[in-house]
């Protein structure tokens, strides 16, 4: 498969080893000091692109491989606001597209873990919970995109709180995310329950971004040749 890279940091590097160590083909690497060298033609070169870059640049780059054709696997977070337009763009293009706020194979489990422990503690009015998500001080945005996916499934599942907020909570319907920046923290989620009898925690530590890296090239082999708005759900089998 021949892969356009558009983002050539810290994750685009990881991407790239782990690509070509199973034989597919960088044909485009994107920074920040060769936008110019983002162009129909030479994208057009790819099956898909993947894409890591910022939360501020991520929209635009994203919009520009489903205008020229080009299947795209995003893993940049912080545009959330833009996504419903990115996803509408690819199913009106018929143009194939997979954004994730985190691609570990470990996090899609710990997502599902999620999900059934906030429907477990629906009926259990005397936990109070909270979300702590830590990274490294490079990041830019906070919350973390993971924490922003995990307390989305909260408040799906667990109708006593009506929101996330950045920050301690003012109300009991809110649902605190705190976030740390600490270095060389790849990433670390804590979804935790609390009442005077107990706590119940879940953990998922990232060790490394091999995890991150290795899930979006699996999502990018499952894209390429695809249409349309898919999700990581589809590439594990969830
Ligand atoms: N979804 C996931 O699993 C996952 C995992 C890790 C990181 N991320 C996210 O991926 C993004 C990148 O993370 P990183 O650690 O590789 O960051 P990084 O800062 O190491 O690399 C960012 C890259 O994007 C490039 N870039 C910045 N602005 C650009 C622009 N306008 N056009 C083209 N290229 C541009 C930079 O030159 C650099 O090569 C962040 O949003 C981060 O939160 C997601
Ligand atoms: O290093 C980052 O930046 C990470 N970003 C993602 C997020 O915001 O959840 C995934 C974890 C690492």
């Amino acid at each position: 498969m021949r892969i356009a890279l558009i983002g050539y940091g810290k994750m685009g590097q990881m991407i790239e080893s782990i690509a070509v160590a199973k034989g597919h083909e960088i044909v485009l690497k994107i920074h920040i000091d060769n936008t110019e060298d983002f162009t129909r033609e030479n994208l057009g070169k790819a099956d898909v692109a993947i894409e890591f870059t910022s939360p501020h640049s991520a929209f635009a780059n994203v919009s520009k491989c489903l205008e020229w054709g080009v299947p795209v696997v995003s893993g940049s977070t912080g545009w959330n606001a833009q996504l419903p337009e990115a996803k509408q763009m690819a199913e009106a293009k018929g143009v194939g597209f997979l954004h994730a706020s985190n691609f570990s194979v470990g996090v899609n489990v710990f997502f599902e873990v999620n999900k059934q422990l906030a429907r477990l503690m629906a009926a259990h009015e005397d936990y109070e919970v909270t979300l702590r998500e830590v990274h490294h001080t490079a990041k830019l945005d906070a919350p973390s995109g993971t924490a922003v996916t995990l307390a989305e499934q909260v408040l799906a599942n667990l109708t006593r709180k009506k929101e996330w907020v950045n920050g301690e909570a003012n109300a009991a319907e809110q649902l605190a995310i705190i976030s740390e920046r600490v270095d060389p923290a790849p990433g670390t989620h804590y979804v935790k329950y609390s009442s005077d009898i107990d706590d119940i925690e879940i953990i998922h530590t990232a060790h490394n971004r091999k995890g991150f890296a290795s899930g979006a090239v699996l999502a990018a082999e499952f894209l390429a040749g695809k249409k349309g708005v898919h999700t990581m759900s589809e590439v594990l089998g969830f």
